[in-house]
């Protein structure tokens, strides 16, 4: 009895072989024995779809970089696999049509991040596992920008350990600076991203062109790196998309003939980054979160909401014990520490978004008030 060696393909091989393969040593416990599928070929799960996923397998002695259609070994069923994993793969990696590989391994994740659909419920949703960027999308007007949705990625990036970079589109519709002076005292890196030339409301179908030199520099901060995009309806994360990928993911248009356009999947899609000349880098993908619009932090203990504001969580050490830290609570030291100005101009609203968050409230815009009878 040998082994598969080298020159078998993977794909010639597969758990059923190694159930049918004769056992000298008798009775051993087959659990116990089974090899850990060291011929599993290592792909990225690029998006999951009713128990199906879709893998993304790099060049290798079977093929050019190519996406095979996979489901879970039995023995994972209990394991969720979520877009980002990294998963060993056997059986059929063809990726032909109608052929079908098996999930035999999920790699540790490097991060995951997650969110509860609200602050009330603690059931952990986990929406992409091994991103190192969490790019949150504001347009700098329509929709207008929430600072509230804004804090909340960044506290759930801080929680994730991810680094997050703010990216600002429509700044060809308002100068972005009154956003920006509310995260002055952080350090928080920014992009934006402008429409080229004025939409042509004329032809509905077309993205806006997007100014080339701030693609540029999105491309160069992404390039590399595995990011996930989120961000709330219409703020341009498609448009932003297919001008990076040269993909063609449905943008707000609704198409004049068949009245549909927006697709409505709710899982995440990560999408290869190519490189200038057009090339795949397997090191640089962005990940599309269409389900996303913001995250609910039932999961993330307070104070690590806290840690999340780095302009406001000094104080936190001279806080009696067990301060709630909301508006009022006798001795927060939040209170004389905006004050005393150590959180910049923008300090006493973000101690009010900060405390927003803690009490659960939903977001509030940055600048208009709340509009009357609302
Ligand atoms: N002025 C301006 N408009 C833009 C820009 N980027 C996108 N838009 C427009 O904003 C609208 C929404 O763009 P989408 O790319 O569909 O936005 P989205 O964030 O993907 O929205 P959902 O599909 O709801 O998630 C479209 O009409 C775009 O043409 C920009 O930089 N400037
Ligand atoms: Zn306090």
């Amino acid at each position: 009895m040998s082994r598969p060696g080298r020159g078998v393909s993977a794909r010639d091989w597969d758990e059923s072989d190694v159930r049918v393969r004769p056992n000298k040593k008798g009775s051993r416990p087959r659990t116990k024995d089974r090899p850990a599928h060291e011929d599993a070929v290592q792909g990225r799960v690029i998006t999951v779809d009713r128990g199906r996923y879709t893998v993304h397998l790099p060049q290798d002695a079977h093929g050019p970089a190519r996406e095979v259609s996979a489901m879970r070994a039995r023995e994972l069923r209990r394991q969720p696999v979520v877009t980002g994993d990294l998963v060993g793969l056997v059986g059929d990696l063809s990726g032909a049509e109608g052929t079908l590989s098996r999930i035999v391994r999920i790699e540790d994740r490097e991060t995951v991040l997650r969110r509860s659909a609200d602050d009330s419920d603690a059931v952990e949703r986990v929406v992409v596992a091994n991103v190192d960027t969490l790019v949150i999308m504001v347009a700098a007007a329509n929709p207008e920008p929430r600072t509230g949705f804004i804090d909340r990625a960044l506290v759930a990036a801080y929680d994730a350990g991810i680094e997050p970079v703010l990216c600002i589109t429509k700044t060809d519709l308002k100068d972005p600076a009154e956003l920006l002076a509310h995260y002055r005292e952080l350090e928080l890196e920014v992009l934006t991203s402008a429409s080229d030339s004025p939409v042509d409301t004329g032809s509905p179908d077309q993205d806006p062109a997007l100014d080339p030199d701030l693609l540029t520099a999105l491309r160069d901060r992404l390039d590399g790196h595995i990011s996930a995009l989120v961000g709330p309806s219409g703020v341009g994360k498609s448009t932003l998309i297919n001008a990076l990928t040269g993909a063609e993911r449905a943008t707000g248009h609704v198409n004049a003939v068949t009245g549909r356009g927006r697709h409505t999947s709710s899982s995440a899609l990560a999408l290869p980054l190519p490189s200038e000349d057009g090339s795949v880098r397997e090191d640089t993908w962005v990940v599309d979160t269409p389900g996303i619009r913001s995250f609910g932090l039932g999961l993330v203990d307070p104070d690590r909401v806290i840690e999340a504001f780095d302009d406001l969580s000094p104080a936190l050490a001279d806080c009696p014990k067990g301060c709630t830290h909301a508006e009022g609570a006798v001795g927060c030291a939040l209170d004389p520490w905006v004050a005393d100005g150590h959180a910049g101009p923008a300090g006493p609203r973000r101690l009010e978004s900060l405390r927003r968050l803690l009490a659960g409230r939903s977001d509030a815009p940055v600048t208009a008030p709340p509009r009357d009878g609302r």
